[in-house]
């Protein structure tokens, strides 16, 4: 991760800190709690019962941005849906926002709001329609309506009166993001909001995100862009078969990882010098060779001198640091030889 980025989350923390401090806040600082979550979707004539979430604890901090990783039918969306109420649980407890989905079911519906991964549109409405007819089944009064706000918030204010139909992928996905904002939620969750988006789109998102985010927003994001996690989550939790497999700062769950690689480009034909135990050699394209150690157990410096040892000369000299598809990768594999050993 760049330094600016690094920087980026510091800024956010401390703006983050202030909102903490919101009267409004859940008493136990958590925007969102779950508990022995389980869901066990029924069987149909063509499949038989599928168990996707066996008994997830999760506790979400307010104010954070909070990944949710995992492979393919980890289980990501169910959660999400239960949490939005879309998804009846089969057992276990959700609260949001401090109120528990059973005992005040329409105030822990209002404080979160999700922009699905379909791009589920009415083809009939404008986008200055579709946001006024949410708004009215929120019960958000007229005179408290952000309709315009939220258009040019998202780039749409030249098209409020434009079909849905006539809207190009891209701003329909712009249109779900106003959607779920109408009644102001709390919690603001992003199921996999980039997936196949072009990259001024990605920005725009990430702008407002962030903005959202230092406002005082709670944002939950699934993606399967990896780098895109790294960047944006303060925590991550990683679901695997229905269970959270590891939870941990971004920062922390990185660091797990020791493995770094050095990437030399030799300046010239060289062989391969004789290297500390445990360093491997590959070759990359374009005459570059990739060294990989364990930064636990030695430094790069160990490296270099071993390979400036064996008389190459070196041209470019780099190194790359372990990123959370490194983690993600590790702990998800490790799971899955866990449940097939089981
Ligand atoms: N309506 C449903 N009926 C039956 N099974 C379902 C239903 N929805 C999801 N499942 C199953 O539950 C499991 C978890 O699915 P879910 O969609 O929650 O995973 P996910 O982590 O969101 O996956 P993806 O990353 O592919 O979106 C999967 O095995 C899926 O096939």
């Amino acid at each position: 991760m760049d330094p600016a980025s690094i920087g980026l989350h510091s800024n956010r923390r401390a703006r983050r800190d202030k909102t903490r401090k919101d009267a409004h806040m859940p008493q136990t600082g958590a925007a969102i709690e779950i508990e022995g979550l389980k869901k066990t979707y029924a069987p149909s004539a063509k499949s038989p019962a599928k168990v996707a979430l066996q008994g997830v604890d999760l506790s979400i901090p307010a104010g954070s941005i909070f990944g949710l990783l995992g492979p393919n039918g980890a289980g990501k969306s169910t959660m999400i849906n239960i949490m939005a109420g879309l998804v009846m649980k089969s057992a276990g407890r959700v609260s949001i926002w401090g109120f528990d989905q059973d005992v005040n079911p329409r105030q822990s519906r209002a404080a979160i709001g999700v922009m699905p991964q379909e791009l589920v549109l009415d083809p009939f409405f404008t986008p200055r329609g579709a946001l006024d007819v949410q708004a009215g089944l929120w019960g958000v009064p007229k005179s408290q309506r952000r309709t315009m706000e939220l258009l040019d918030m998202v780039g749409l204010a030249d098209k409020a009166d434009a079909y849905a139909r006539s809207l190009s992928g891209g701003m329909r996905r712009r249109l779900l993001l106003a959607k779920a904002l109408v009644h102001s939620p709390r919690v603001l969750v992003l199921d996999e909001p980039t997936a196949g988006v072009d990259i001024e789109l990605r920005n725009m998102l990430w702008r407002n995100v962030r903005k959202l985010n230092e406002q005082g927003t709670t944002i939950i994001l699934t993606t399967h862009y990896l780098e895109e996690a790294q960047e944006m989550c303060d925590e991550i939790a990683i679901i695997d078969q229905g269970q959270v497999i590891t939870r941990d700062t971004t920062q922390n769950l990185v660091g797990r990882v020791s493995g770094k690689t050095l990437v030399v480009t030799p300046d010239g034909p060289a062989a391969i010098p004789e290297l500390p135990e445990g360093v491997t050699c590959a070759e990359r394209p374009g005459g570059a060779l990739a060294f990989t150690y364990d930064s636990s157990k030695m430094g790069a410096g160990t490296v270099l001198d071993a390979i400036r040892a064996g008389g190459m000369r070196l041209s470019d000299v780099k190194t790359e640091e372990a990123d959370l598809e490194d983690v993600f990768l590790q702990l998800t594999s490790k799971a899955q030889a866990a449940g097939s050993a089981a």
